[in-house]
């Protein structure tokens, strides 16, 4: 269920309208999707996406928003958002910006912030194989390399500040076994945080979500490669590690469902694919296995989060949890190493 917020017919004809992208024709709600209202609005001048803010404040949307509209002009598919021809942004000196600043990206529909973005096309894989694996290795390291210059920071919200913070608030609800699987991995993961090896990380603007449900393939004719057509839903990004986003996508690509175990020929896709634009570094090398259980206990615990104190219980299907638990043990059993560096060639970006 994702639409928690109702938007007539004619309010969305109104704003399409004002965004200069024609008069609507078809406006649906999407089914799919836990976090935000979300409906696909067709025009006479092409598809979009109109999505309603349900959690998050109107402060933060920008980050997300102009990021979108960053990687889009470097050629990076993602939906470009729509900005309102009426709202001029202010101009901004040096890198002070007003949290409260007008945004020709951020719109308000039914009281709620709310964004229109370009409709991708395609589906999800859900069973992705090993050449999906590569098409979004690729994306990804391109996608890092292309937000370089992006001149705006906002913290991953769901980094380790609120792993810490949400761990006690999810604690009551474990068995023995559990609760000491989340101290003692929060506890690693303040080690690994205060280390020069975490310190030597790059990092930049990370998607920090990127499951195969939130990236969209072009259907293909039998026999040929699989084309990712863009990669959407950036409300989780954040300034953050490369090896987080990264490991984030190993732990949800490439991994084994029923038991939580990588998938050798998919990370192994996945992974010389990344490295083929861009190289990882020694630090980065050094960290995967930490970064893949890092990525693991974050959606442990949001997963936890949102099922033991779900925001309306009879409208969310929360995510099984367990899942993530399984990875976790998983990932600190059998850690994966990066393929060595002379087995990839890097690509021009
Ligand atoms: N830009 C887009 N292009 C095509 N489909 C989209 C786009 N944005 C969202 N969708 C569709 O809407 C669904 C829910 O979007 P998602 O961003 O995952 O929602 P939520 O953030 O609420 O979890 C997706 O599974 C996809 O089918
Ligand atoms: N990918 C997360 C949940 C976030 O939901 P999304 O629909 O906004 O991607 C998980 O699987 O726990």
């Amino acid at each position: 269920m994702a639409v928690y917020t109702d938007v007539g017919f004619d309010e969305a004809d109104a704003l399409v309208q004002r965004l200069g992208l024609g008069a609507l024709r078809e406006f649906e709600g999407i089914q799919g999707g836990i976090e935000n209202t979300n409906y696909f609005a067709t025009t006479d001048q092409g598809a979009y996406v109109l999505t309603l803010f349900e959690r998050l404040g109107r402060e933060q949307l920008p980050y997300y928003l102009c990021l979108m509209k960053h990687l889009a002009a470097r050629g990076i598919p993602v939906p470009a958002p729509i900005a309102d021809p009426a709202v001029t942004p202010p101009k901004v000196v040096g890198l002070e910006r007003p949290a409260d600043a007008p945004c020709e990206l951020v719109h308000l529909v039914a009281g709620k912030p709310a964004a229109v973005v370009q409709r991708l096309s395609g589906r999800s894989e859900l069973a992705p194989g090993a050449t999906h694996c590569a098409e979004l290795g690729r994306w990804l390291a391109r996608m890092h390399l292309a937000g370089r210059d992006f001149d705006r920071v906002q913290p991953n919200l769901r980094g380790l500040a609120w792993w810490n913070a949400t761990a006690p608030v999810v604690l009551p609800h474990l068995d023995e076994s559990q609760a000491a699987l989340l101290r003692g991995e929060l506890a690693y993961q303040n080690h690994v945080a205060q280390s020069s090896a975490y310190a030597a990380l790059p990092r930049g603007p990370v998607h920090a979500d990127l499951f195969r449900d939130n990236a969209m393939f072009d259907t293909t004719a039998d026999g040929e490669q699989p084309r990712l057509s863009g990669v959407f839903d950036f409300y989780f990004a954040g300034t953050d590690t490369w090896l987080f986003d990264l490991a984030v996508c190993l732990n949800d690509w490439a991994v084994d469902l029923p038991t939580g175990a990588h998938d050798p020929l998919r990370a192994d896709a996945l992974l010389a694919a990344y490295m083929g634009v861009r190289p990882l570094t020694g630090a980065e090398r050094a960290l995967l296995p930490a970064m893949l259980r890092a990525a693991a206990l974050r959606f442990w615990i949001s997963r936890l989060w949102d099922f033991h104190l779900p925001r309306e219980a009879s409208m969310l299907k929360a995510h099984d949890p367990t899942h993530f638990e399984r990875v976790l043990r998983e990932r600190a059993r059998q850690p994966l190493a990066a393929p060595s560096p002379s087995a990839t060639a890097p690509l021009a970006a």
